[in-house]
């Protein structure tokens, strides 16, 4: 059997009070465009950040391609590409400047680092705008500056949060593309996180879905929809295992109406 590129057993972890993750089970396979489904506050945030070994699990075990998290946590940080909700590109450095600077941050050899930057922007189609400041850039471009970033450093494991919010849906489905194609040429697993289920039953090879903390159904978005009839859609089988709708599981206060506020803004 091949190792899976993430499995996590028991994970848990809380803010205070706040139990973000439930006790989260998980396998993703070697190679797969993974969904992790969930409305705002579900926990899928909090789920990768341990996965990326930005947050200690407060129980559970993560692996990486085999590899424990918490006890080779550089090893596994290398293995990974993140891009997180917020980041941003730098506006005052061109393209190709901001993916260079990643390419230091991640230590790509220095005599690698001009083909790898060259690699990244040419997977993300931006090699004939690279030298306009990011200011200049759609929101689009912008996310997939941001992608370069991520893959300049070569992962075996792309991590995308929420990767297309707050772009229109020619810009969405630009994004995507990229991230197929990306996948395709190099067999990068990628794990993305979405509340957007049309575009997971579109484009995720397999799906978890989250609420509250925990997973409620994991599968192949055909085999989900399966269960439930010829005529189901997401949404309906997000209901049927939650007892929620999709829409109002994820009335998530302030908090979450700032942060897509946030992203909107930064994204134009
Ligand atoms: N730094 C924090 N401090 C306190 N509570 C937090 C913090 N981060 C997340 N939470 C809470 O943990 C729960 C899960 O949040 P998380 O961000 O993981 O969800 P999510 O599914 O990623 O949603 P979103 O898409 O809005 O980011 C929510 O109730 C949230 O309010």
């Amino acid at each position: 059997m091949t190792t899976p590129a993430v499995r996590c057993t028991g994970l848990r972890h809380a803010f205070g009070d706040t139990v973000a993750v439930d006790g989260v089970d998980l396998e993703i396979p070697a190679g797969q465009v993974f969904g992790l489904l969930g409305p705002n506050g579900a926990g899928k945030t909090t789920t990768i950040r341990m996965i990326t070994t930005l947050l200690p699990a407060a129980a559970g075990a993560i692996e990486v391609f085999g590899l424990d998290a918490a006890h080779r946590k550089m090893r596994v940080r290398r293995l990974i590409g993140y891009v997180p909700q917020q980041l941003s590109a730098d506006g005052s450095l061109s393209g190709r400047e901001n993916v260079a600077l990643f390419a230091r941050l991640f230590d790509v050899p220095r005599r690698e680092r001009a083909d790898q930057v060259e690699i990244a922007l040419g997977a993300v189609g931006l090699l004939d705008d690279a030298d306009r400041t990011a200011a200049t850039y759609s929101g689009g471009m912008i996310r997939r500056v941001e992608l370069a970033q991520a893959l300049v450093s070569a992962p075996r494991l792309l991590v995308l949060d929420e990767p297309t919010i707050g772009l229109d849906p020619v810009a969405r489905t630009g994004v995507w593309e990229r991230i197929e194609q990306v996948r395709a040429e190099t067999g990068m697993t990628v794990l993305v996180t979405t509340h957007y289920m049309d575009e997971a039953e579109q484009y995720c090879e397999q799906v978890a879905l989250m609420h509250r903390g925990r997973i409620r159904a994991q599968g192949s978005p055909a085999q989900l929809r399966a269960e439930l009839g010829p005529e189901s859609t997401l949404d309906d089988v997000f209901r049927a295992v939650t007892g929620d709708a999709f829409d109002d599981a994820g009335k998530g206060g302030m908090r979450d109406v700032r942060a897509a506020r946030r992203t909107a803004r930064r994204l134009g």
